[in-house]
């Protein structure tokens, strides 16, 4: 069953679809007698409370849970079952990495591979944020660490985001800090959250916010001390599910479709254009820089 699933969501790539096989061929599942299941792949980890309808997804990428192919791969097969198993209402998304929420896109992918690699790298990317921002689950963020660029996306595609108060933790779309340009469907996303000024604002100086910047600027919902961001979000994910399912997927729905139509009418002028904005000799020099620098900030 997980299988077909996953056939369906890659129907537009083989590749990924086997290796959606090979990690569903060592998935081990176990259910205990309470009514929490838990999930167990390489990368992603799925604990999840039936009784309760509720799924928690810890991403388990180290160092950085940057978002590698392989990671993403695991990551959509595990958001489909989720959402085809209509036991869940709710998904919660956090870190098993101390200290980091995502570090984004794996600069790893995006450096001295192939066009091929590229082009099927951002498919992997806009199938993973269409899932998310279009799942019918309530979906809340644990934000329990940094959560640049990437990261900060699949935060402000959840419904909801919970933030660990710690000055470390910053938040933002920073991709003019690499050189590179966020896509548009990453900035209609921070529109839709922060509005059009604060969004420009933010993109143009790749601004990375600290906790209370975040919630002032509405980039998030709540702050709290770190050791509460679980309980906060469990609570937070309480208070939604208590609205009818119905009533609340299709006003989702309404404020969200507009949006994600505008990747999916685009998607493959979408990836023609990352393949050859991220080839380019000069892109590919920043990246290299930007990578490096990373490195060397330990020496
Ligand atoms: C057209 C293009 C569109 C692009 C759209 C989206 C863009 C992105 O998402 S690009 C990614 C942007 N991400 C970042 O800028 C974050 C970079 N990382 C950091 O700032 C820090 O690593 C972080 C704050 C997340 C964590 O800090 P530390 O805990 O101090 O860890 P280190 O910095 O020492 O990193 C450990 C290790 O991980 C490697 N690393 C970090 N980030 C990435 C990444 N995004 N991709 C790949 N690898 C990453 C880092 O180089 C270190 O590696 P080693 O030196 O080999 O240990």
């Amino acid at each position: 069953m997980a299988l077909v699933a996953g056939r369906k969501t890659f129907a537009a790539g083989k590749t990924l679809l086997l290796r959606a096989g090979v990690w569903l061929g060592a998935e081990a599942a176990a259910r205990g007698g309470n009514g929490a299941r838990r999930f167990v792949s390489q990368r992603v980890l799925v604990e999840s409370d039936v009784t309760a309808g509720i799924a928690t997804i810890k991403f388990k990428n180290p160092p950085v849970n940057s978002l590698s192919l392989e990671f993403l791969t695991e990551f959509i097969i595990c958001l489909e079952k989720l959402e085809n198993d209509k036991t869940y209402r709710g998904l919660i998304l956090t870190s098993d990495c101390p200290g980091i929420f995502s570090a984004g896109l794996d600069l790893r992918e995006m450096c001295g591979k192939n066009l091929a690699h590229y082009a099927e790298y951002w498919r992997a990317i806009q199938e993973t944020w269409l899932k998310l921002y279009l799942s019918n689950m309530v979906l809340v963020a644990a934000i329990n660490g940094a959560s640049p660029a990437g990261g900060c996306l699949m935060a402000l595609s959840s419904d909801y985001r919970v933030l660990a108060d710690n000055p470390r933790y910053r938040i933002g779309l920073n991709e003019t800090l690499l050189g590179i340009v966020a896509p548009f469907w990453f900035k209609d996303v921070l529109v839709n959250t922060i509005g059009h000024r604060a969004a420009e604002h933010a993109l143009q100086l790749g601004l990375l916010f600290q906790p209370t910047e975040a919630l002032q600027v509405g980039m998030v919902d709540q702050v709290v001390p770190e050791d509460q961001v679980q309980s906060t979000a469990l609570s937070v994910m309480t208070e939604w599910l208590a609205i009818p399912d119905h009533a609340r997927q299709l006003t989702k729905s309404m404020m969200r479709k507009a949006t994600a139509d505008n990747l999916i009418k685009q998607r493959e002028a979408d990836i023609q254009n990352f393949v050859s904005f991220v080839s380019r000799d000069s892109i590919q020099k920043s990246l290299q820089v930007y990578l490096e620098k990373l490195k060397q900030k330990k020496h």
